[in-house]
């Protein structure tokens, strides 16, 4: 993805495209860690409760204050936590070690030479690589950014995705649902898995099996697409709407070794990247999973594309079909000796199952068993 300045607040997830210098330290002058009175060291040095030590308040310095004045040997200045170090301090005595006077403060305990002070530069020296290029920008890191001054950073854009559903029985949710329909739900889930990763979703209305409605619905929207992805319509059927619009017109449609997600298609349209993903609400999940998801990452410029996976022992026997790469969906519990239950069975028609998933079970294409007891890979849905 070509790179962008961001505001702060729109950075959220992206990746950092070049290192972040930072154009000041951090803290930018010598500060109280505490609430209290800046004192010089030396004039406290013999203070304790049986014989404590008396200073006049020269000043009151809260934080924010810019006119500050040096203090006097012999003297103390009130201060508050984040407020700047008069010249001349070297300490600070925290308020619950005296009095808490305003004109002539009691100090009942010695502060040693930097007690309490918060270096200039001690977090960070200007001119100092803070970011690398290619950081994930959390919370953490757009707070930091916010601290060193930066309003925008330079970021990989998120990727804007077309998303098309086909399917003449696919009938809007909410709208009543006749004997052979049934409600559009990859559009939902497949621009919800977009985001997820980072990018914009543009959802568009779903079409029929009609290639000319296709055309039509994709036509004014390419322009913008970095890539189009579109669910149904790829397997071997009378009316494969979306094989049947993009055949012969730079895109390849073929059979992958996996369960679910076995028919698949994908090049280039109009110059536009295109993904084409079975119709089967879990086939299209597993598939995005698979396939779409590390690549927008990639294009993000994430260096890690894939999700976590972990070694897990099955507590269920499942089987999977030879030669096919399976991938079952299962609840992970990595409290106790990390284990997989499967949840629901094979069926790429099993969307309640995914739903109450949080990882998917892999099986390689050479296992057609697996018993209770035997470790499997599962990949981590969530986090
Ligand atoms: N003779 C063969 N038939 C099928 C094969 C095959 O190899 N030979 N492959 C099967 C496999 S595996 C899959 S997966 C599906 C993929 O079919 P399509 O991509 O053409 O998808 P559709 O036929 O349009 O739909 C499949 C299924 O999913 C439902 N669906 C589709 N879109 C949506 C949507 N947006 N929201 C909710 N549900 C949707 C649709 O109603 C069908 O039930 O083909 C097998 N057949
Ligand atoms: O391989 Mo299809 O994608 O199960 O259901």
């Amino acid at each position: 993805m070509p790179v962008r300045r961001l505001p702060l607040a729109d950075c959220l997830g992206l990746v950092l495209a070049e290192d972040l210098v930072a154009p000041i330290s951090l803290p930018p002058f010598d500060n109280s860690a505490m609430d209290g009175y800046a004192v010089r060291a030396a004039d406290v040095a013999g203070a304790s409760a049986a014989e404590p030590v008396e200073l006049p308040v020269a000043d009151d310095i809260p934080a924010g204050r810019v006119d500050l004045v040096p203090l006097r040997p012999g003297t103390a200045q009130r201060i508050m936590t984040g407020a700047a170090l008069p010249a001349g301090a070297d300490a600070i005595v925290q308020v619950e070690h005296t009095d808490g006077d305003t004109e002539l403060v009691t100090v009942f305990a010695p502060a040693a030479d930097g007690l309490h002070v918060r270096r200039a530069a001690s977090d960070v020296a200007a001119g100092a690589r803070v970011l690398a290029a290619g950081q994930r920008l959390g919370p953490a890191q757009l707070g930091l950014a916010a601290a060193l001054g930066c309003r925008e950073l330079p970021v990989r854009r998120r990727p804007r995705v077309l998303v098309l559903s086909t399917g003449s029985e696919l009938v809007e949710p909410g709208e009543p649902l006749r004997p052979g329909q049934i409600y559009e739900s990859n559009g939902v889930m497949l621009a919800a898995a977009v985001r997820e990763v980072g990018g914009e979703a543009e959802l568009l209305r779903f079409v029929p099996d009609d290639v000319a409605a296709f055309h039509a619905t994709i036509a004014g929207h390419l322009a913008d697409a970095d890539v189009v992805i579109t669910s149904g319509g790829v397997s071997a059927g009378a009316y494969e709407v979306v094989k049947d619009a993009f055949t012969g017109r730079g895109v390849e449609f073929v059979k992958i070794a996996m369960q679910p997600g076995a028919p698949q298609g994908s090049g280039r349209y109009e110059g536009v990247p295109v993904v084409t993903l079975p119709g089967n609400p879990v086939s299209a999940h597993v598939s995005f999973e698979v396939f779409v998801r590390p690549a927008l990452r990639a294009a993000m410029g994430h260096r890690v594309t894939d999700r976590p996976t972990a070694v897990a022992r099955i507590t269920a026997a499942i089987t999977s079909p030879a030669g096919r790469r399976q991938y079952r969906r299962g609840a992970y519990d990595p409290s106790s000796g990390r284990v997989v239950t499967p949840v629901g069975g094979p069926g790429s028609h099993l969307l309640s199952s995914l739903a109450i998933a949080d990882c998917l079970i892999e099986l390689p294409e050479d296992v057609t068993a697996v018993g209770v007891g035997d470790e499997v890979t599962v990949i981590l849905l969530e986090g």
